[in-house]
């Protein structure tokens, strides 16, 4: 089955779906899609491996690749950096797999500034309403982090409501009639 593009980013409010969805595109579609490799300048815990689980690197080699614009982005957690390379995304797509990007949409706009031309999805809840209870039923935020996400979620969708923002806007309500619409949006329409 032939995909309508190389690259796609699936963006959307924390708890809209998005892990859901790709979740079951990646077991009903083995071998099709892959997600690009991180790059870290963390050390790896027991059993990660350099080039599968991330790019281990030293922060004087990702700053300076970052610098020179290698890097689609990138941010700091507790004293180490991460990122994703502009590489990364494209070693998927030359070892023949289609590569998927879960990013949120500050890395949107990062890959917009990239020569990456993906097909750009997002993932909206039916409501804010929805996506709180969903947020709280899936009980892995604690109350602050479920207040941070619904904020951070409003400029999301604001930003999906710009005419150029995104391909496909794909409204999770009835999770099947969702994940037809991802399907009916990867894969090119046989007539
Ligand atoms: N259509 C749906 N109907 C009901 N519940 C749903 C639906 N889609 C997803 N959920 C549930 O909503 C919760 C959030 O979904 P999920 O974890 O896939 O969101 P996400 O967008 O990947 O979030 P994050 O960005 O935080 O990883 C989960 O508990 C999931 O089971």
């Amino acid at each position: 089955m032939k995909t309508t593009a190389n690259i796609f980013v699936i963006s959307g409010p924390s708890g809209s779906g998005k892990s859901t969805l790709l979740k079951r595109l990646f077991n009903d579609y083995p071998g099709i899609f892959g997600f690009s490799i991180s790059h870290t300048t963390r050390g790896p815990r027991p059993k990660e491996e350099n080039g599968v689980d991330y790019h281990f690197v030293t922060k004087e080699a990702m700053e300076a690749e970052v610098a020179d614009g290698k890097f689609i982005e990138s941010a700091t957690f507790s004293g180490n950096m991460y990122g994703t390379s502009i590489k990364a995304v494209k070693d998927v797509v030359d070892v023949g797999k289609v590569c998927i990007l879960d990013i949120d949409m500050q890395g949107v706009k990062a890959v917009k500034n990239t020569d990456l031309e993906p097909k750009y999805i997002f993932v909206q809840p039916p409501s804010v309403e929805i996506l709180e209870q969903r947020l709280r039923g899936r009980g892995t935020e604690k109350e602050e982090a479920v207040l941070a996400r619904l904020e951070a979620s409003k400029a999301e969708m604001a930003y999906a409501q710009e005419p150029s923002a995104y391909d496909h806007i794909i409204i999770n309500d009835d999770l099947e009639a969702a994940y037809k619409e991802l399907l009916s949006a990867i894969f090119e329409q046989q007539q």
